[in-house]
């Protein structure tokens, strides 16, 4: 079972935001969706999560398809947003009991699958705190930690560590390995260093358009440079030319 993404499109009246985007992604893969601003990242996004829907083509997302069957294939994802949601008046462990009972988990079960969470995610000791007295990064994990209550089988992360500290963004990659290969995570990042820590495999969109695919080994390979960000600046003006 795998996503597989095929022609996928979405325009928006006249502008192209993704075009004819054809990928694979295997089960339990982290996958970085690369590009510059505007290239379609977003949009993949919210066309895979059933938020938006395409103009033309489909992704069968481990088994149901993006537009057939768009309630199946909700059942199993989740999204971290890059604005998070955390209740401002509520604590870290209210906020997950909250949402375990949104997913139908009685007052028991929310507390145990919040506890476990916390525990996991490494935020047990901030059970107690309000959401507004969350830093950056502890919002970010908490964050994710909703998106997960849901036990998705695949986790949307947009954009997660933006305007975090140095040592925010650390923690949050530390827990982020912790759940690599356990789920498939689909990442999007302008940091390249991000991608080097976190993704199996990376693919770079452009206008739309899928323009390079493979392992960080690979895709330096291909293009005979050493660091990702000389990767990336050569396949995107490539696809200029
Ligand atoms: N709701 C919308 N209505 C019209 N145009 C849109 C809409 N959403 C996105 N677009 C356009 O589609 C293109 C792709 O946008 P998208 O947000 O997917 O890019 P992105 O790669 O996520 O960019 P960023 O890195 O800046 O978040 C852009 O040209 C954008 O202006």
């Amino acid at each position: 079972m795998e996503i597989s993404i095929n022609e996928l499109t979405k325009t928006f009246k006249d502008r192209l935001a993704v075009d004819h985007l054809s990928l694979t992604i295997r089960q339990g893969e982290f996958f970085a969706l690369l590009g510059e601003n505007g290239a379609g990242k977003t949009t993949t996004i919210k066309l895979l999560s059933c938020l938006l829907k395409p103009t033309s083509g489909d992704a069968i997302m481990l088994g149901d398809s993006i537009s057939r069957n768009p309630q199946a294939v909700k059942e199993k994802l989740n999204i971290s947003p890059q604005e998070t949601a955390i209740a401002r008046n509520l604590t870290v462990k209210e906020n997950l009991e909250f949402i375990a009972k949104i997913y139908g988990s009685d007052k028991e079960t929310a507390e145990q699958k919040a506890n476990s969470l916390m525990e996991k995610l490494g935020i047990t000791d901030r059970a107690q705190s309000k959401g507004r007295t969350l830093s950056g990064g502890l919002e970010r994990r908490v964050s994710i930690a909703m998106a997960l209550i849901s036990e998705p089988q695949i986790l949307f992360l947009d954009e997660p560590t933006v305007g975090l500290d140095v040592r925010a963004r650390l923690d949050l990659w530390e827990m982020l390995l912790e759940l690599k290969g356990h789920i498939t995570i689909i990442l999007t990042t302008h940091y390249l260093e991000e991608v080097e820590a976190l993704a199996d495999r990376i693919g770079i969109m452009h206008k739309g358009k899928l323009c390079a695919l493979g392992t960080l080994d690979e895709l330096k390979r291909q293009t005979r440079q050493n660091k990702l960000q000389d990767v990336f600046l050569q396949l995107t003006a490539e696809v200029e030319k």
